[in-house]
Order: structure tokens, then sequence, then C-alpha cells
């Protein structure tokens, strides 16, 4: 009796122990099943805004995206989603040359915005950035008034001539982002003051008020409350009928929202680019569809 317990009690303590030794079933897929440069679905688009072909950016050795090609539609709303580090940033920041600024960083294949190339050493890249605007994860206004921070871009852009019509431009960005009415009264109060979403709606007036042909928006609601995340993502909408618009987001439930196709990258690599709809409801990739049901990210 006592030996069949004894050898019982052990079969436990050694199923046990056999369970903690056994290696953790990691549900991400294997990098190896990723071809370098093959995307899924839907990448290219008639008459593009931006043409990218096999882009690559380094970090010094280290190799953020890899071959990546992908066109963006004019007035199209695409938004950027994966893991955490698969180069959703990192490739969005290509589109403006924000990445300049990162020293380590090159960048390397063919970008073009309307058919010129991004990367000419001969571009200027204040241009570009007044074309390609960009609104950050955290909102970022100057220390000045709400008319001085809408106001700058337009006055070292040299886009009015007389106060009037910098007024007239300050109010249209104001009214287009959709904070006109609340601030119209208080447009000399200083623009840190403001609530965290009305901070990231003047951002959005601050980009626009250059009048760019394309806004970046890097993660644009992390920071916000649901009802000023409601906010931006109508204005998204609205952006829309004027500009491209790329968004990075980790919601995926704002994806589905606001843009007309998704683009899903993991560890460097795009996997899928697809309309919006087919990527939530039947994702080309088993990968996608991993990562939209959650099995990682
Ligand atoms: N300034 C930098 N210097 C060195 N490596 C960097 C730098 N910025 C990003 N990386 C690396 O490049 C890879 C891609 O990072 P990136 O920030 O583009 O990913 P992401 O998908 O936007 O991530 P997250 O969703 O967490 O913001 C990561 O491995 C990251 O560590």
């Amino acid at each position: 009796m006592n030996t069949m317990n004894t050898t019982a009690t052990r079969d436990v303590a050694v199923e046990e122990q056999e369970q903690k030794t056994q290696p953790v079933e990691d549900p991400r897929p294997e990098q190896a099943e990723l071809e370098e440069g093959k995307t899924v679905g839907v990448p290219y688009v008639d008459d593009p805004k931006f043409r990218l072909r096999d882009v690559e950016v380094f970090y010094g050795e280290s190799r953020a995206i890899k071959k990546i090609s992908l066109d963006i539609a004019k007035n199209e709303v695409i938004a950027f989603i994966g893991p955490s580090g698969c180069g959703k940033s990192t490739f969005l920041r290509c589109l403006n040359r924000m990445n300049d600024s990162i020293d380590i960083c090159s960048v390397k294949g063919s970008l073009e915005l309307d058919g010129d190339d991004i990367y000419n050493s001969k571009r200027d890249v204040v241009e570009l950035r007044a074309r390609v605007g960009m609104v950050f994860q955290k909102p970022n206004p100057f220390p000045k008034s709400i008319y001085d921070n809408v106001a700058y871009g337009p006055r070292i852009h040299g886009l009015a001539n007389r106060k009037s019509d910098l007024d007239e431009i300050v109010e249209n960005s104001l009214r287009k982002a959709g904070l006109w009415d609340e601030v119209k009264d208080r447009l000399d109060a200083t623009a840190t003051g403001m609530s965290g979403g009305q901070q990231q709606r003047l951002c959005i007036a601050r980009a626009i008020a250059v009048s760019p042909e394309v806004v970046l928006m890097d993660e644009p609601c992390s920071a916000l409350d649901p009802i000023a995340t409601a906010k931006v993502e109508e204005l998204i909408a609205e952006l829309s009928e004027s500009y491209t618009i790329v968004i990075v987001t980790h919601s995926m439930q704002q994806a589905a929202r606001v843009s007309h196709r998704t683009a899903y990258f993991h560890l460097g690599h795009l996997v899928e680019v697809n309309d919006t709809n087919k990527v939530f409801t039947s994702p080309e990739h088993e990968m996608t569809e991993s990562y939209i049901t959650g099995r990682f990210g």
C-alpha cells in the first residue's frame, strides 16, 4: 500500500516537474515563415501618392525594416498595425524623413512622393515636411498662445502676407480640427493650459495650417481618453476628404474604425495589406489572423 502511495505521489510530482520544464510554446510564428519582400493582399495602387519599393531601414548594423514595398493612395487613410517593435513608426518616419535626425539610422530603397525621390540629397527637407506633416503620440504644443501655435508654420513658410490672411488660416485650421468653437474666445491663452484632447487637436490644426498633402499620425490617440479619442477619429474621417493620412495605431478597433486599408507589420516585414474590412474579417495571412485574434502581440 505504502509503496503504491509513494509511487502515485512520485508520479504526480514527476508529471508536475515535467510540465514545468516543458518549453512553453511560443505562439508567434517563426520568422522563417516570412519571406523577405513578400506581402500578401493589395500593396499596390494606381497613381499612388507614395511609391515605396524595397525599403530597408538600419539602426547601425541592425535592420529594422526588411525590403518593404508599398503604395499609398491619394486621399486614403491607411493604418499601420503590428506588435510592438515591428517597425511601424520607423517606416512611417521615412515618409517625411523624420529619421534623418537619428544619427545611426540609414534608409535604402526607392521612396517617391508624387514620383519624386524623397531621399534625394538636393531635396529641401523643410518643404517636404510642410507637404508631409506629422502628429505625434504625445501632444506637443509649443509654450505659446493657441493662435501662435497654429500661425507658426504659415509664418515660417511665408504663407500669409497680411495679418488678416494669417487670421483666416488660423481660423480655418482650427475649424477643420474641430476646435474653433472651443477656443475662439481665448486665442491668446497659452496652449499648454488646454486639455490633452484639445492639445492634440491643436497639434492637428498646426499640422494642417501649412496645407500639407499628407498627415502622418503616430499613435495620435494613445495619450487621450475615449471621448477625446472619438473626436480625433471623427476628425480623421473629415480630413481624409482633403489629405492622405497614414496612421500608426496599437488599437485594432481604431484601425477598423478610421482606415480604408490596413497594413500588418511583423519583425520588420510587411506581411499583409488589404482593405481594412478584409483584414479584420478574413485576413489572407495566418500571421495577420493570429495577431488580430489576439494570439500574440
Ligand atoms: N532610435 C533608435 N535606435 C536604435 N534602434 C531603434 C531606434 N528606434 C527604433 N529602433 C528599433 O527598431 C525596431 C522598430 O522600432 P519601431 O519603434 O519602429 O517599432 P514600432 O512597431 O513602431 O513599435 P511600437 O509599437 O512599440 O512603437 C525596434 O527593434 C526598435 O528597438
